[in-house]
């Protein structure tokens, strides 16, 4: 009853192919689209599953609400879809081509590869006040398990995917109070002292706050495992990214996805995401019968 790796191999053998074209060709002109649909995905499955939830245009839907506020890529999926509905009319879902799109995104930065399983349907309702489960920068590590274990996702799998973030940026104003005044000695004690000026340079006290700042310090168009190394050097850049190294339980697995293999305990990043992605992409499903295939992506029909 659940999602299948070629699931609409009969229905639009093109689905993939489509999708990935798609991605390419607006990631050629603007990079930035690979961050932003890889984390448009996971924040569409963490509210009411992943069944494009997030698309949806209209007052007080999920797109308005705080934290989605910054996402970008819409114009991917739309792109796609026309595509899509012309080729195969009715067939594929607006959760399926952001799955697919997200696959393609990791790609797209020369991260590796994953099957995708297909057959989710597209969700009816959208509601701002859905998004408080999603996570914040300010969580603790507590918290952030929690958040990720409500989903069926353990310690593991929030660690190999909160490494999305080594790719794509931040806007200065979701870290720069962790720059001055963090405490009232001073800077958050996590960040390494001889990184922090170029923080400070780069997100000033009274400067723009939506200026952008990437997450992975000198590898933000690159899925690596550069993330981790910058976590354990004291460079997270957002204090919940920081907190998997600083937290004992979570430590263990930014060293295992930090090296290439290390003995029997060595976790291969690229693989794992891979792993810990499907189980992301299949957070409450709708499959079967349920909800719909919208006809355009950003209204339900
Ligand atoms: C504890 C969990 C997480 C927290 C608190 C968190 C928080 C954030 C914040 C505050 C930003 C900056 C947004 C902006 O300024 O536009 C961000 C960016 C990003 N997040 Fe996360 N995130 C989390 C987990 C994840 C996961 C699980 C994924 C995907 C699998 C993800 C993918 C991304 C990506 C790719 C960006 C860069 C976006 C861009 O460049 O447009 N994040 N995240
Ligand atoms: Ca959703
Ligand atoms: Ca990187």
């Amino acid at each position: 009853q659940g999602t299948s790796v070629g699931f609409y191999k009969r229905t639009c053998p093109q689905v993939e192919s489509i999708v990935s074209k798609t991605v390419q060709s607006h990631f050629s002109s603007d990079p930035s689209i690979a961050p932003g649909l890889l984390r448009m995905h996971f924040h569409d499955c963490f509210v009411q599953g992943c069944d494009a939830s997030i698309l949806i245009d209209g007052r007080n839907t999920e797109k308005t609400a705080g934290p989605n506020l910054l996402l970008r890529g819409y114009d991917v999926i739309d792109d796609a879809k026309k595509q899509l509905e012309a080729a195969c009319p009715g067939v594929v879902s607006c959760a399926d081509i952001l799955a697919l799109a997200a696959r393609d995104s990791v790609v797209a930065t020369r991260g590796a590869s994953w099957q995708v399983p297909t057959g989710r349907r597209d969700g009816r309702v959208s509601l701002d006040s859905d998004t408080s489960n999603l996570p914040g920068f300010t969580d603790s590590i507590d918290v952030q398990k929690q958040k990720f274990s409500a989903k069926g996702l353990d310690t593991k799998d929030l660690v190999a995917l909160v490494g999305a973030h080594t790719i794509g940026t931040s806007a200065c104003q979701f870290f720069r109070y962790r720059l001055n005044n963090f405490t009232t000695t001073g800077p958050d004690s996590t960040i390494d002292p001889s990184f922090l000026p170029r923080l400070q340079a780069l997100c000033p006290p009274n400067g723009d706050g939506s200026r952008r700042v990437s997450l992975d310090t000198d590898s933000q168009n690159r899925f690596d495992t550069s993330f981790f190394t910058n976590l354990r050097n004291g460079r997270g850049i957002l204090e919940s990214d920081q907190k998997l190294w600083t937290d004992t339980s979570t430590q263990p697995f930014v060293q295992r996805f930090e090296g290439p293999i290390r003995g029997l305990l060595g976790l291969r990043f690229d693989f794992e995401f891979g792993k810990s992605m499907v189980k992301m992409s299949n957070i409450e499903v709708k499959t079967g019968t349920q909800g719909e295939i919208r006809s355009v992506c950003s209204a339900i029909n």
